[in-house]
């Protein structure tokens, strides 16, 4: 493992674990993310999703390795804690305050909390300010801790599944309230979200998690850019797919649909066979149904022993 240092970087973790008793719920993570990107971190239940959050925000401790934010702050630092802010899932606040003292409690509790901006927000989007927060929709209160944590200013933004609670109109608002603050802001974003559908509009980085590791981490454009359908003959798919990286195989008693990572060389299609894009969607579940394979300097791996892909 090396110390990690870089400026330009949103988050950089290194030989990054975390064990809880036996279990590692984190391990072996290297990330080196850009600033300036809206940060997307999937992965199935128990995945360690979480666990990476809580590890950025220094709300945890790793067992292996270290974690940094904006530039190289030690996550947890005070120098950290006052440019990285934190919305925790289902978005954690005093149900029986009201908006307005909600809002005031931050400002006694953060130094550079921006309080005008606060009530500008919560003006926009038509929360009343004297009402409790319990008695709240779960789409407003995602908005009025999404109010919260823009009010201090953060560079980075670190959410955990904000939109687990919110039923789909709820989940647009709040999602294009948060891009509205990133483009005004040019602030990172990292957000854990189970709501693979929705990636590929608001996220231009990618971190998929099984099972404690990084599956892929990768830009989205170059993710697009380096996965495709191979579809040909089912006659000839043996061989084929013999020489390549498939992540996916699916026959027909005619054809086979082969989802393949290319780079390079090899983003050429077999002769015969035709070269598709893929969405994120479709690519991301199918990572997420092959937990065991990563990539790892750019090459399709398996992590262990098992089945061939
Ligand atoms: N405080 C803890 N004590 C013991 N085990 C824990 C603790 N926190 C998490 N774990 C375990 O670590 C693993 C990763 O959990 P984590 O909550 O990070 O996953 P997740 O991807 O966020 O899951 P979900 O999508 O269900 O929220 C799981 O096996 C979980 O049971």
């Amino acid at each position: 493992m090396t110390a990690i240092t870089e400026p330009g970087l949103a988050l950089q973790a290194s030989g990054l674990g975390k064990r809880y008793g036996s279990t590692w719920a984190l391990r072996d993570v290297e990330l080196a993310v850009p600033e300036g990107r809206v940060i997307a971190l999937v992965g199935p239940n128990g995945a360690g999703k979480t666990t990476l959050l809580h590890l950025a925000m220094g709300l945890t401790v790793p067992t292996a390795g270290e974690v940094r934010v904006q530039g190289g702050l030690a996550a947890g630092s005070l120098a950290a804690l006052s440019t990285v802010g934190f919305v925790a899932q289902d978005a954690a606040l005093y149900p029986n305050l009201s908006v307005a003292d909600t809002i005031h409690l931050a400002h006694n509790l953060n130094t550079g909390f921006d309080v005008s901006r606060a009530h500008e927000r919560i003006a926009e989007l038509d929360v009343p300010l004297g009402c409790k927060v319990g008695k709240l929709s779960g789409g407003q209160r995602a908005q009025v801790a999404l109010t919260l944590a823009l009010a201090k200013r953060p560079r980075l933004l670190i959410l955990d599944e904000p939109l687990s609670s919110l039923d789909p109109l709820a989940r647009h608002d709040f999602m294009a309230a948060l891009m509205a603050a990133v483009a005004e802001d040019g602030i990172s974003v990292l957000y854990s979200s189970h709501v693979v559908s929705e990636l590929e509009r608001v996220s231009d980085y990618l971190v998929v998690l099984s099972g404690g590791r990084v599956q892929l981490a990768d830009e989205v454009d170059d993710v697009l850019g380096t996965h495709w359908l191979y579809t040909g003959p089912v006659a000839e798919a043996d061989r084929i797919a013999a020489d390549l990286p498939v992540l996916r195989d699916r026959r027909t008693d005619v054809l086979a649909y082969l989802l393949v990572r290319s780079t390079g060389p090899q983003a050429q299609p077999p002769h015969g066979w035709e070269a598709t894009r893929v969405g994120l969607e479709e690519l991301v579940l199918a990572y997420l149904r092959k937990p065991r394979t990563t990539v790892t300097h750019g090459a399709l791996e398996l992590t262990a022993k098992g089945t061939a892909l």
